[in-house]
């Protein structure tokens, strides 16, 4: 039975879901970095939010991990890189907090403009300051958005609910998504010059971090607001300060930091700071909405191969997945048979769906092809880390499909272009559920490819059949299935035969000195 471990406070709605799916699950929430290594070798899936770290040193020690589920949107706590390289699944719910997280947003937008926690401070003090609490109203002032995608787009819509006029900078949203949401798209220092309000709601990446630096935060409106819902880092807070000092900048609310927890910073010290402690997603709804997600994703992966949301691995359906099953062992067989077949560098791989395969989901079943293909050189190999270590070793991946097949209903055709030049091998499903190898190298053959195989490549000539029977037989092996193919009456022939158990080094050297034999070799599937 699969295990999960919950690693971080989540709605007690996920471990429910865990046990009703037939899942082993605990719950250890707060664990240090050396407690969670010494633990995690146990668990097949992993669910956090954002306390705990899922670094690089926890995935090496995460034997039996397949997945890790964020119950929230961010996955800066996770390696995804070292997770990638571990064949280890992240998956995250990209849509479960949105609205919760752009309702904080707006809530600290109003609180802004018209100081309520100041105010609220100074009415409890007995201070009844009437004048100093002047704010400002939102209606027909301009909300600049930094990234529009799920929580930036439903920011735009209560802003507009406001009255308020929305441009954005986002360099991945197109024209017509922005005329859709009734959003002006606009560059950069457009929007410094413009906005009223700034809020941002883009990942930390690179090109994002420190966007709103001490530069670009010069070139902004006189009383602009700022606000940070997003995550730490993306703002210099030091200069926030300076310029709040300066009188620059009216206010700036933060729910995220550049260090969290946030213990201490300078922001603290000024009125005009609002600060929420990561707040962004903290309601019922949402935490529930999460949970039940991270938990039905986890559990649909562990227990029907289901893929929904990963960020490293191609989506598979939960209606997709059985249909799928039958074509994923035949991909990997397909794979793994001229994976063994092939003795020097891979250049390039071609798969071909055609017939039926080539209407389903080919993105995973290309991943298994890979698989099966770079096992026998890479023990470590599964569907999540093929195609970025096919990437690190040059090998480029061609995927074709075409709707017509003489001969087949359905087929899926493996051509790996090695040094030597093309190996070919081509499987078609058996009643629709069977994989059945039907040529190898073009010559046709019907074979079902079980765990110990010969493979033997002769000249097709008298007496080679009854030759490699009796080698067989005198070493005590014994075989289960027998087939033959060839590509002309005594023209290039192969064998393949599965026998019951592995094949001894010095019978395969016997079959190798057999006449007219030109290649034998041990397979196994
Ligand atoms: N405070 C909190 O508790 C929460 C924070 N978040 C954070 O909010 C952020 C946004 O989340 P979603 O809207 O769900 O993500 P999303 O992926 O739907 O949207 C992000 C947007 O940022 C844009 N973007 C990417 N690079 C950019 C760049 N260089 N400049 C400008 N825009 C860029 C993308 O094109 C995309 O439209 C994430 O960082 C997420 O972690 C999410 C939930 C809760
Ligand atoms: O789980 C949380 O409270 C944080 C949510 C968040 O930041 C996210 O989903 O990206």
């Amino acid at each position: 039975m699969p295990k999960v471990l919950i690693a971080d406070p989540l709605s007690p709605a996920a471990e429910a879901i865990f046990k009703e799916r037939g899942l082993e699950v605990d719950t250890r929430v707060g664990l240090g970095k050396d407690e969670l290594i010494a633990i995690i070798g146990d668990y097949d899936g992993l669910a956090v939010r954002s306390a705990t770290k899922v670094t690089a040193e926890v995935l090496a020690a995460a034997r039996r991990l397949k997945v890790v589920g964020r119950a929230g949107i961010g996955v800066d706590n996770i390696d995804v890189e070292a997770a990638t390289r571990h064949g280890v699944v992240v998956m995250n719910t990209p849509f479960g907090n949105s609205v919760t997280t752009a309702e904080h947003t707006i809530s600290l937008m109003l609180a802004l403009a018209r100081q309520i926690p100041a105010a609220d401070r100074s009415t409890r003090a007995g201070r009844w300051e009437k004048n100093r609490f002047m704010g400002v109203e939102l209606m027909g002032k301009t909300l600049g958005l930094i990234g529009c995608g799920n929580i930036g787009s439903i920011v735009a819509d209560r802003a507009q609910g406001l009255k308020m006029r929305v441009i954005a900078f986002d360099p991945f949203l197109s024209p017509e998504r922005a005329a859709d949401l009734n959003v002006e798209k606009v560059e950069l220092d457009a929007l410094l010059a413009r906005a009223d309000v700034i809020s941002l709601h883009a990942p930390l990446t690179e090109q994002t971090r420190n966007i709103l630096s001490r530069e670009n935060l010069q070139k902004t409106r006189p009383g602009v607001r700022i606000i940070n819902c997003a995550r730490g880092g993306l703002v210099d807070e030091a200069a926030v300060c300076d310029l709040i000092r300066a009188g620059h900048i009216a206010g700036a609310a933060f729910d995220v930091f550049t260090v969290e927890p946030a213990r201490e910073s300078p922001l603290f010290a000024l009125e005009e700071v609002i600060v929420t402690p990561h707040l962004g997603a903290a309601t019922m709804e949402a935490q529930e909405n999460v949970a039940l997600q991270v938990a039905e994703q986890i559990s649909d992966y562990l227990m029907t191969g289901a893929v929904v949301n990963a960020l490293n691995m191609a989506s598979v359906t939960a209606e997709e997945a059985p249909r799928l099953r039958p074509y994923m062992k035949l991909a990997e067989q397909l794979g793994s048979c001229a994976g063994q077949l092939v003795e020097t560098g891979l250049e390039e791989v071609t798969v071909t769906y055609a017939g039926h395969a080539a209407s389903l989901n080919t993105r995973p079943l290309t991943q298994l092809v890979l698989t099966g293909l770079l096992r026998p050189q890479l023990a470590s190999v599964n569907m999540v880390n093929a195609p970025a270590i096919a990437k690190q070793r040059n090998i480029h991946i061609r995927v074709v499909t075409c709707d017509m097949i003489e001969g087949y209903q359905t087929l899926l055709t493996v051509e790996v272009l090695t040094e030597r030049g093309p190996r070919t091998v081509s499987g078609t499903l058996f009643q629709d559920q069977e994989p059945r190898l039907v040529s190898i190298h073009g010559i046709p053959m019907e074979a079902r490819l079980g765990p110990h195989m010969l493979y033997v490549r002769n000249q097709d000539k008298p007496g080679f059949i009854g030759a490699l029977g009796r080698t067989l037989g005198d070493a005590g092996i014994n075989i289960a299935t027998f087939h033959l193919g060839r590509d002309a009456p005594g023209g290039n022939a192969i064998a393949l035969v599965e026998v019951d158990g592995p094949i001894p080094d010095y019978v395969l050297d016997q079959v190798r000195r057999l006449p007219h034999v030109l290649q034998a070799k041990q397979l196994s599937f």
